[in-house]
């Protein structure tokens, strides 16, 4: 593993205040983000953690403007989110945000280098070509830029789709479990990906990870619960991690009514 990059002393990258977001109502509702408050810092590999359903997906959705929470509020960089209107915010995911999902979202009829240029000429813009080439390179993908996402294993193709997040230079990437489709060696090929754009670009990137190996790989991990950020590790190792986590599936309460095997089983085991 490279060297880890320092504490970022600067602006957030993005910062979440008092963010709460429910879902349903009356019965139903559900608090899936409960007065979450949090800086990403810019030039660092965050991880957020926690069990199934503590929030983790809509933090992330709230943050990269795919979704508005009911209170609190967003600032991606200078951008304060909740004061924008739904092209503003277009423009934002455009110009400051990248992604990187689960199931690669490559397009099957272009080419890998097509991929990658995708938002670049959608913004109508032409790539810088020595950013460009930087970004080939450090994806490593040689040859195969001429291939269609099928002619490219799973982990080729998640690193089309990161370099793709890269090449407009965002100012934030927010992966949501981008390794949960790949093997161990495929995966631990796309968090070295991330990890060095991290290290060598300054890259702020914000992962959501079920994985205590893939959150090993970053500078800080975050943990949520019951919609809540609950702990944090710095520099964590996998073993701490899993501690961690352990601790938490421990301390979920036990849900109560009528009595259900499935329901009474540890978060952990659930999720
Ligand atoms: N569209 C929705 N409608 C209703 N409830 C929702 C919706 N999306 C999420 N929730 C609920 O909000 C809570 C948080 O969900 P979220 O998907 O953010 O959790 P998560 O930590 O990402 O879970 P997982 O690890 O299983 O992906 C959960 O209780 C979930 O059931």
């Amino acid at each position: 593993m490279t060297t880890r990059a320092s504490t970022g002393t600067a602006a957030p990258a993005a910062r979440v205040q008092n963010l709460v977001k429910t879902y349903g109502v009356g019965q139903a509702e559900v608090r899936a983000l409960d007065d979450v408050t949090l800086d990403i810092h810019a030039g660092e590999f965050t991880a957020v953690m926690g069990p199934s359903g503590s929030g983790k997906s809509t933090l992330m959705h709230c943050c990269a403007a795919l979704d508005r929470a009911d209170s609190g509020s967003v600032q991606i960089g200078e951008h304060q989110l909740s004061g924008m209107n739904d092209k503003a915010l277009t423009r934002l995911r455009r110009d400051e945000i990248g992604f990187v999902f689960q199931s690669f979202n490559l397009v099957p009829t272009l080419t890998a280098e097509e991929n990658i240029t995708l938002p670049i000429s959608i913004a109508g813009k032409k790539p810088d070509r020595a950013w460009f080439d930087q970004v080939i390179a450090t994806v490593d993908l040689g040859s195969r830029l001429a291939h269609k996402p099928n002619e490219l294993s799973g982990g080729q193709q998640q690193r089309v789709a990161v370099a793709r997040a890269l090449v407009s230079r965002p100012s934030i990437v927010f992966a949501d479990e981008p390794t949960g489709n790949l093997d161990s060696r495929s995966g631990a090929e796309v968090l070295q990906l991330l990890r060095s754009s991290v290290d060598e670009h300054g890259q702020t990137i914000v992962m959501v990870t079920h994985d205590p190996v893939a959150a090993a790989w970053t500078d800080r991990v975050v943990f949520l619960a019951d919609g809540k950020i609950v702990d944090e590790l710095r520099n964590p190792d996998r073993d701490q991690i899993l501690a961690k986590m352990q601790e938490l599936a421990n301390e979920a309460p036990v849900p109560t009514g009528p009595a259900s095997s499935d329901a009474a089983a540890p978060r952990s085991a659930r999720g």
